[in-house]
């Protein structure tokens, strides 16, 4: 077993400062896309989301599947790259498995954050809470219609060439909604203020959804980074 990581091809756009989204243009390369395919077959069971109690929960709001993904050597780049991306200074052990999700047809994921309301999900075993999202979309069908990720609450941006990657046909009122564009991603940071460990809040400007997907199929993936190391259990098996 001799495989090395592919250089990083992917680019990035600041999208906002403040909260800060940045834009990743091929943040994967397509051999990792199809890998990342292949290795979620079989592997999904319905979405769940933490209820306020911390239980996972099944629930009208989320209606697409989802696979936790081991880590094998393509994973592990893609965690790496993940890590890199944030400076060099977060512990690969601060990362939760790779999330892969799955839409067809009218799933969607309503309105939410990433971080965590419930302190029973930010306890010291789940590393506190989720510091940064990436979304990946692995691959999404040529003819999808719908199926973006919509944050309400952020501003539209101004100039034309923004239009690629998000929806420029949208009112004022819905905020911004980055298009499924295979092999991109966004990139987000959920808490804001504070020092390391102690202070920082979930910052309530990175509701987001998943859209309907209204024709085709959408296969995405989350890259949920925690602000301090989970415990073995939650964390990916390597293999
Ligand atoms: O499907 C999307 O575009 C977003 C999904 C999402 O926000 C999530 O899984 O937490
Ligand atoms: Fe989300």
């Amino acid at each position: 077993k001799n495989y090395t990581c592919p250089y990083h091809l992917y680019s990035v756009q600041i999208f906002s400062e403040d909260p800060l989204v940045i834009y990743i243009p091929g943040f994967l390369t397509e051999s990792e896309a199809r890998h990342l395919e292949s290795a979620s077959v079989g592997r999904f069971t319905s979405s769940k989301i933490a209820d306020q109690s911390g239980q996972q929960q099944l629930a009208s709001t989320r209606t697409s599947k989802s696979a936790s993904l081991h880590s094998d050597e393509v994973v592990r780049c893609i965690e790496e790259r993940a890590l890199q991306f944030q400076g060099y200074d977060i512990p690969r052990t601060h990362l939760e498995p790779l999330q892969a999700v799955q839409y067809t047809l009218g799933e969607k994921y309503a309105p939410h954050t990433d971080w965590f309301t419930s302190s029973l999900q930010t306890t010291s075993e789940f590393g506190g809470n989720r510091l940064s999202s990436f979304f990946v979309y692995i691959s999404t069908s040529d003819d999808i219609v719908g199926g973006g990720t919509q944050f309400p609450l952020l501003d539209a941006p101004n100039d034309e060439r923004w239009c690629e990657f998000v929806n420029c046909d949208a009112g004022w009122e819905d905020g911004v909604t980055f298009r499924p564009i295979s092999r991109n991603a966004v990139y987000w940071r959920n808490l804001r203020g504070g020092k390391a460990g102690k202070g920082r809040m979930g910052d309530r400007r990175t509701l987001h959804s998943g859209q309907p997907v209204q024709r085709g199929t959408k296969l995405g993936m989350n890259i949920w980074t925690r602000e301090a190391e989970l415990d073995g259990v939650y964390r990916s098996e390597i293999i």
